[in-house]
């Protein structure tokens, strides 16, 4: 593949807007990103490992190696603004390298105006990039934790649910009380369930190091056990009909923004993320954003397990695939480690995706 030219004076108009250029290695520790991503990008990882055995990786993402730098440079909780460009690698994105231009913006406690310069910022290199009127496609993951979390359901299902939002994947079968999949293995899940998850955690585990399996498809013995007993939990919880078809409705939603927020004030009722989302369009607008033209869809999720509030994608037109994207992801710093816990937004653009032609 043709390496793409980064556009450094891209990269002068993020440190004219505050973001300074940070330089990130290539080769990174693989734990952070196999602990944080998700499952699907994880998969997608060019995994590797260096002299003393320790688990290496090319960088799939600049947001995680910017999070770690921005812990090992200070205070977590401390304002600060980076930007960077150059290579991420995913196994099957574009022969598996793809330049990325973006910013990452950590601390920042006045939420919708770092969202909304953030936002801005990403629209403007579009701009800058040949895209006079991008397409924005807005998410939000409080919603969708909001939808799910109303729900009489166990914990564990609950999460898988979200996961599964988040990837994009359907909710029937998670929804629906007996997986056809798993009527076969009746007999297993019953048992399993019996045991109770301590028990049952440790005869997974030990099969699986009888069998001399280490990791299946990325999962640790450890995880693939959790997921059992999960799976041994969900397989009799039934969600009552009426809470899934409220869910199924908010799910459905992918309207154009002001239209969409009607609908989840119908669907989900008053609540704080629905205020904060009626919040964010308002900054939007008084920023001079196009909320009028922008679309919202409760499904939107990019893949990505690190974001737990607005997501958004920006597009050539709508409904072509996203040049770019981004979201809030104010538990990063936290699953990473860090003393103190700082939100934090940010957004990358794919510059193969744009100029001419493309
Ligand atoms: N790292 C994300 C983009 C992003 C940057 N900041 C927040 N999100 C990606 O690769 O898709």
């Amino acid at each position: 593949m043709t390496p793409v030219a980064i556009p450094l004076a891209l990269l002068d108009q993020f440190a004219a807007a505050g973001f300074a250029r940070l330089e990130l290695g290539v080769l990174q520790p693989a734990e952070p990103f196999l602990d944080v991503m998700g499952e699907e990008l994880r998969q997608r990882m060019f995994l590797t490992s260096d002299a003393d055995g320790r688990e290496m990786c090319l960088r799939p993402d600049f947001t995680i190696p910017a999070a770690l730098a921005h812990i090992a440079g200070g205070d977590p909780a401390r304002a600060a603004s980076y930007a960077y460009a150059g290579p991420v690698f995913r196994h099957g994105a574009n022969g598996g390298e793809v330049a990325q231009i973006g910013v990452e913006s950590f601390g920042r406690l006045d939420r919708l105006a770092a969202e909304t310069e953030v936002l801005a910022l990403a629209v403007e290199a579009a701009q800058a990039l040949g895209l006079p009127s991008p397409a924005i496609r807005l998410g939000d993951r409080a919603l969708v934790d909001a939808a799910v979390g109303a729900l009489d359901a166990p914990a564990s299902l609950k999460r898988r649910l979200k996961r599964e939002i988040a990837h994009g994947g359907s909710i029937d079968t998670l929804t629906t009380p007996q997986r056809a999949e798993e009527s076969g293995h009746a007999g297993l899940f019953a048992a399993l369930e019996a045991a109770g998850p301590d028990a049952a955690r440790g005869v997974i585990e030990d099969v699986l190091s009888l069998a001399g399996i280490a990791a299946v498809g990325g999962r640790t013995p450890a995880e693939i056990a959790e997921r059992f007993i999960e799976r041994a939990a969900n397989r009799s919880a039934a969600i009552p009909a009426a809470q899934r078809q409220t869910l199924r409705s908010f799910l459905a939603i992918d309207d154009a923004a002001p239209a969409a927020l009607n609908r989840l004030k119908e669907i989900l009722g008053p609540g704080p993320q629905i205020s904060v989302f009626e919040e964010r369009l308002d900054a939007f607008s008084g920023a001079g954003l196009p909320v009028d033209r922008m679309r919202f869809s409760s499904r939107i999720g990019q893949g990505l397990d690190y974001y737990d509030g607005l997501v958004f994608e920006l597009a050539r037109y709508d409904g072509a695939d996203p040049v770019g994207g981004g979201g809030r992801y104010d538990g990063l710093l936290g699953a990473l480690g860090a003393q103190a816990a700082a939100p934090g937004v940010g957004f990358a653009l794919w510059l193969d995706r744009f100029g001419a032609g493309s």
